[in-house]
């Protein structure tokens, strides 16, 4: 049985977006066609049972690659393929693949009762022959996240917005699924809360060997769940490697800005760098490395020239001067 390698294997995806003004507006402007690129040429593989972390600032493309993972996009060019797995069941064949969103109020049918929210995958999917063995995974997922079993008799505006990420992952869990794209799943919470929906997500890939595809803006949120990190700016992988190495030793200056951004606990007092500058339009990027405008060692050679993604240590990285 195969319970390592590669679970995901993304090849030079992109996906661009035609955002022109319509043809006969452009014809009596002259406007010219304008392609936003979200996402432009990332390579990536997943190891079974890890964590892929995705970081980087809103607008870089973090959710059109989410998005393209679980089917919801399609890339326009390139590829992504997901390799088939032996299940403890015995059965192979490809990862069943979930979402978690980022706002559990907005993706909980607010006029279903939370039993019916969670069985209805497994009903859809015939995961469980009769409604008592159907009502029976109810209760056991429900305990799983944490939450008791009469809660299935509830409607989701009865719980904290915690309590409502919990019956996501519990509806997540209830499709089987193997592999889960977790789409800034705690942003929406409070501190205290975002920690123990984090250590909840540990629990639950230790005890189910789960994949998790983690995206947030925020690196101190994947810092102690990820196995690999990949930085993203402006729809390209700017840095990529295992987590540890990354925030040990980050090596492209927008990571080391990423991480003057992140409280330190061990020192509460030092001041922390808010983040400079705005990310360009992904309309019309900068020439050369995209990050130069606000990079404060952009030298001549960033402005016309585009670092590629190059291979350093156990990871990858674009800069001219890494
Ligand atoms: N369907 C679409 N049509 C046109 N542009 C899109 C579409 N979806 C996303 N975009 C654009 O693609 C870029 C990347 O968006 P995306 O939502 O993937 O970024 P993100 O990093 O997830 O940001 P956020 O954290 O704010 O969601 C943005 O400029 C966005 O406006």
């Amino acid at each position: 049985m195969r319970e390592s390698g590669p679970i995901l294997t993304v090849s030079a995806a992109s996906c661009r977006f035609d955002v022109s003004a319509p043809a006969l507006s452009r014809l009596l402007t002259r406007e010219p066609c304008r392609i936003l690129r979200a996402v432009e040429t990332v390579s990536f593989t997943v190891e079974r049972g890890t964590t892929f972390s995705i970081v980087g600032e809103s607008g870089c493309g973090k959710s059109t690659l989410a998005r393209m993972v679980v089917g919801l996009q399609r890339p326009t060019e390139g590829a992504l393929h997901f390799s088939d797995i032996t299940r403890i069941d015995g059965t192979i064949g490809p990862p069943r693949v979930q979402m978690i969103f980022q706002d559990p109020y907005a993706s909980l049918n607010p006029r279903w009762r939370v039993g019916d929210i969670i069985a209805e995958p497994i009903r859809e999917l015939k995961l469980r022959q009769d409604e008592a063995a159907i009502m029976q995974r109810v209760g056991d997922l429900l305990e799983i996240v944490g939450l008791s079993r009469t809660d299935a008799s509830r409607y989701p505006h009865a719980f904290s917005g915690g309590q409502r990420q919990r019956i996501s992952i519990a509806r997540a869990l209830a499709t089987e699924a193997d592999f889960l794209v977790c789409d800034e799943p705690t942003s929406a919470l409070d501190v205290s809360v975002q920690a123990q929906i984090l250590n909840l997500m540990v629990k639950l890939q230790k005890e189910f060997g789960l994949t998790y595809l983690f995206i947030s803006h925020n690196l101190s949120v994947v810092r102690h769940m990820s196995d690999q990190l990949a930085i993203m700016y402006l729809g390209r992988f700017v840095e990529t490697g295992p987590a540890d190495e990354v925030f040990g030793n980050p090596r492209h200056p927008y990571t080391r800005l990423l991480l003057e951004t992140i409280p330190d606990v061990e020192k509460p007092n030092r001041a922390r760098r808010p983040m400079s500058g705005e990310v360009p339009s992904p309309i019309a990027p900068p020439p050369g490395c995209a990050f130069h405008p606000r990079c404060a060692m952009a030298a001549d050679i960033c402005r016309v020239e585009r670092p590629p993604l190059r291979i350093v240590a156990a990871g990858a990285l674009a800069c001219h001067f890494g």
